[in-house]
């Protein structure tokens, strides 16, 4: 019992650590929405100029302290003002890696100064045994946890009282209006950096008389942070607090009771926090949730002549090269394949995973086995090391299914770092005895001697021609009906959703291509040397291969080259150092500034900027065969839709439906029923509850209570896509197009229905087809032709508005549902969507639910109309039937003012239901 609490005590110290680190990341995130990988960095900043000045230039110790926090304020400020400003209107993720640049700066820039060793420096806190509850702990554990507690409520004053704590989340929830208040979004944020990193510099002072003083100390405290401040949501700071203190207490009685499994104590934790994190997730997420601006994509086409004598002149560069220059080459393209395996997941799919060195590590970690123990031939035992980690890559993925962005980047670190600190350095599982690793000898490849060892040159060739096989079967990904998917999940999940995409499988597909990638580049590493090393596989080398791949330009192919030319021990390091000699001892911190450049200059990588060029040079002399192919490969549309595509005509019943948010009772005991070749309207006042309607009908909302049927099929319970795919589409109020594709690929996404195989064979085949007959109709109907292959961002209102709708249309539903198509429209071009969706039900035979506040569009298009009030329905019948009905003029009046009331009732000019 003693110990019990004896251990609780040591972590609450180790707690009061966590939650220190984590509330300067909490506090920044809430200040500026960026997750603050500088944050160790800065801290140790602060950390180094204290022990500097206070040790080797006699300033007095709390002066040092001063000197130490303003610094570290100092540059938080200036991270802003240089690195996060110019960003301010890219991608979240860019923004990521842009505090990621400002960490490697940092590191580099003490190491050099500084050396990488670890410094022991004696602190201020008394550090006296003393007894509380029976228990021995040492003084400065209990001051560490007081202060911690000290910091959490002044700052949870601070941003509940105070004006600037308001103005914070005012700016966080609404910049826009926050501004128009007169907040300045850009002082706020300049201020929360500036506090945020001078407690992290205060944090680092703190820590390191307790952890010693070194560059890489603090990382090391940075994922229990990180999960204390997920506890907290990044925004409550006593959450926080709570979250850091119960980590340290578990993880010190783990470290009492389970001693005997490697990495068990630092890991339990973590692994719990994430599943509760996963299972508190969403599948989809919210109605109106924010879109982030995504980073620009590349198209994946590939130049047959210009890739064949790129790879033929690098063949010959290998051939000629030194050694040192080969193993220069194997690094650079081993990083490649690393990062190409990013390039999927993060670029195509949009999912921030960092996980690509736990899963290279786990590609070499199975090879590694099969050669060493069960005495597989390498191409076999690499086979193996690939396939055998994609598994291991859908495990990875399973968070993606419900959480996303810093959320899945923070659990998927995590979840690499568990599998390093539990495996990799796990020495029963990852040393063969005698050695530092797996030992696995030197290899042959059909019989010719490929060891990296002997033949550094033939190793590098090897690496080059995988690395040109996986970029190929990535660039037929990009161009398939399946990249198509992965790009629509990543722009718009609810969208992709609602059009018959399994949002799930296509995000766990993505992890699936990425694992395999990585886990190729990790059977190369490993297996360029007689043994395994598992410190090749750091898991937080991870972040860095994502900021490379930001660099580089994460949707472009070309990326994963350049990106992995600013790393160390690669070809662009020892350009450098041929250009100026001991250059490589800058490299670090050069490499870094470098990487601030490019991406404060171009937020979409390097792969952006060469591939406009290229398409540039391009477009000039090719120029009449890219005008034929902007007229398109597209058959002529039928004259009305062919049989064959025209959708199963099936009703729709929905019975006692009843969706509740909380206490709000949103739409209560519904029931109505849409027949094919029928239009049938929805209306009611604001917030009535008919948009919630939809949301049940079509999955997005699950009901309280009710039954969804479409024919004899029960769709009541089933999935999203489930029931797009059975013949339910809708459009969206908001229209939720797929912001950065063209106005083709968005019909393709709605109207491709790939088998299970097309997963595979677009891997190796990607096929193109040309619209179906009933889309090609959905085109001409809706006026597109002359958009088909304009980018959505291009289009007018208008047309936005009616390609929300033909893609609706594409998918061929029984029946559709249409959440307020007219609003925003000109009379004129209301009157044209009234007889678009009149067409629709007569001529393609759907059943169509129109839900609109443009009354007079409702009664002349409807032949049935369902009418709303506080979720409950209140009239059904004829478009005349329902103007009648007294309940129906009084929910409506109810709406209006009581003159306006008194103008309505007596005739039909002013009568709300029929104006
Ligand atoms: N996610 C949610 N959480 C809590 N309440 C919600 C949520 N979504 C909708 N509501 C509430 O449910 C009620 C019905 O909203 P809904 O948007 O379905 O109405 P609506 O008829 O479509 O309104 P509008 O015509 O303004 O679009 C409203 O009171 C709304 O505030």
């Amino acid at each position: 019992m003693d110990d019990i609490l004896r251990f609780a005590l040591l972590g609450l110290g180790l707690g009061a650590l966590y939650a220190l680190t984590a509330q300067g990341i909490v506090l920044i995130y809430r200040g500026s929405g960026v997750l603050n990988f500088a944050h160790g960095a800065i801290g140790m900043t602060a950390a180094y100029v204290q022990w500097e000045l206070a040790t080797q230039h006699g300033v007095p110790y709390w002066t040092a302290v001063g000197c130490g926090v303003l610094v570290a304020g100092l540059l938080g400020v200036l991270t802003h003002l240089l690195v996060m400003r110019p960003l301010r209107r890219a991608s979240s993720l860019a923004r990521l890696v842009g505090t990621l640049a400002v960490f490697i700066v940092l590191t580099a820039a003490a190491v050099k100064r500084y050396g990488d060793s670890v410094q022991l420096v004696p602190g201020k806190l008394p550090s006296d045994l003393v007894e509380v509850a029976g228990a021995t702990v040492s003084e400065d554990r209990i001051w560490l946890l007081a202060i911690a507690i000290a910091i959490t409520v002044a700052l949870h004053l601070l941003y509940k009282r105070s004006l600037f704590g308001l103005g914070t989340t005012a700016v966080a929830e609404n910049q826009s209006a926050a501004s128009s208040l007169g907040w300045s979004a850009d002082l706020i944020a300049a201020a929360n950096w500036g506090l945020g990193s001078a407690l992290a510099g205060l944090t680092g002072i703190l820590i390191v008389p307790v952890i010693g003083l070194s560059v890489s100390g603090l990382t090391t405290l940075l994922l229990s942070a990180l999960a204390a401040a997920l506890v907290g949501r990044f925004s409550s700071f006593p959450v926080t607090l709570a979250g850091g203190l119960v980590i340290g207490i578990v993880q010190s009685e783990l470290t009492r009771f389970g001693t005997d499994v490697t990495g068990l104590a630092g890991s339990v934790p973590f692994l719990v926090i994430a599943v509760v994190l996963v299972a508190r997730g969403r599948a989809l997420p919210l109605r109106g949730t924010f879109l982030d601006r995504l980073p620009a994509l590349g198209t994946g086409r590939v130049r047959p002549v210009a890739l064949a004598v790129a790879v033929a002149v690098a063949l010959l560069l290998v051939a000629l090269s030194t050694p040192q220059w080969a193993d220069a080459i194997t690094n650079t393209l081993v990083l490649s394949l690393i990062i190409l395996s990013i390039v999927v997941v993060t670029g195509y799919a949009g999912q921030v995973s960092l996980a690509a060195y736990a899963l290279a590590g786990t590609g070499a970690f199975i090879a590694g086995h099969a050669v060493a123990d069960w005495g597989w031939p390498f191409e076999l035992a690499l086979l193996a090391g690939v396939l055998g980690t994609v598994p291991i890559g859908l495990l990875f993925a399973l968070p993606a299914v419900r959480t996303r962005g810093v959320n899945l980047a923070i659990i998927t670190l995590g979840l690499g770092t568990t599998l390093e600190v539990m495996v990799f350095q796990n020495t029963d599982l990852a040393t063969t005895p005698g050695s530092d690793g797996i030992a696995v000898g030197k290899q042959t490849l059909f019989g010719i001697d490929i060891s990296g060892v002997d033949h550094p040159q033939r190793y590098a060739a090897l690496v080059l021609l995988l690395f040109v096989g996986a970029a190929l079967v990535v660039a037929n990904l990009r161009r398939s009906r399946t990249g198509r998917r992965l790009i629509a999940v990543r722009a718009n999940e609810r969208a992709a959703a609602a059009l018959g995409i399994g949002v799930r499988a296509t995000k766990l597909y993505a992890f699936g291509v990425s694992a395999a990638i990585a886990a190729l580049a990790g059977v190369l590493t490993g297996f360029r040397s007689t043994s395994v090393v598992f410190t090749d596989f750091a898991s937080f080398d991870s972040i860095t291969a994502l900021g490379l791949a930001v660099i580089g330009g994460v949707g472009f192919l070309v990326g994963p080259l350049f990106g992995a030319t600013f790393a160390a021990g690669t070809v662009g390091a020892r350009f450098g150092d041929l250009v100026v000699p001991g250059l490589s001892e800058w490299m670090p911190l050069i490499g870094g500034i470098i990487l601030l450049l490019t991406l404060v200059g171009n937020q979409d990588g390097i792969g952006q900027g060469l591939g406009k060029q290229t398409a540039a040079v391009e477009r000039k002399l090719l120029r009449k065969r890219s005008d034929d192919r902007a007229a398109g490969p597209q058959a002529t549309p039928p004259e009305s839709v062919p049989d064959a595509h025209r959708a199963a005509p099936l009703p729709l019943r929905v019975t006692g439906l009843t969706v509740r948010y909380g206490g709000v009772v949103a739409v209560d005991d519904l029931s109505f029923a849409i027949e094919p070749g029928r239009v049938t309207g929805l209306i009611g006042p604001n917030g009535a509850g008919k948009t919630s309607a939809i949301d049940a009908v079509t999955g997005f909302t699950r009901p309280a209570s009710g039954a969804v049927h479409l024919g004899d099929r029960d769709l009541t319970g089933t999935s999203v896509h489930l029931r797009a795919r059975a013949g339910l589409s809708r459009s969206f109020q908001s229209l939720e197009l797929f912001e950065d594709m063209t106005v083709l690929d968005n019909l393709y996404a709605a109207c491709d229905r790939p088998g299970p195989w097309t997963y595979l064979k677009d891997l190796i085949r990607p096929g193109s087809r040309p619209l179906p007959g009933q889309v090609l109709v959905a085109v001409r109907e809706f006026g597109l032709e002359s958009s088909l292959d304009r980018s959505v961002g291009d289009l007018s209102y208008g047309e936005r508005r009616l390609l929300a709708i033909a893609r609706a249309v594409a998918t061929s539903p029984s029946v559709l549902l249409l959440d307020e198509p007219a609003a925003g429209l000109s009379d004129d071009e209301t009157r044209e969507l009234a007889r678009l969706v009149r067409r629709l039900a007569e001529e393609w035979g759907m059943g169509v639910l129109l839900v609109e506040h443009d009354v007079d569009m409702v009664m002349s298009v409807c032949d049935q109309v369902v009418v709303l009030d506080f979720g409950r329905r209140i009239s059904v019948g004829t478009p005349d039937e329902v103007r009648a009905d007294p309940a129906v003029r009084a929910a409506y009046l109810g709406d209006l003012s009581p003159e306006e009331a008194e103008e309505a009732v007596p005739g039909a000019e002013g009568d709300p239901v029929s104006a």
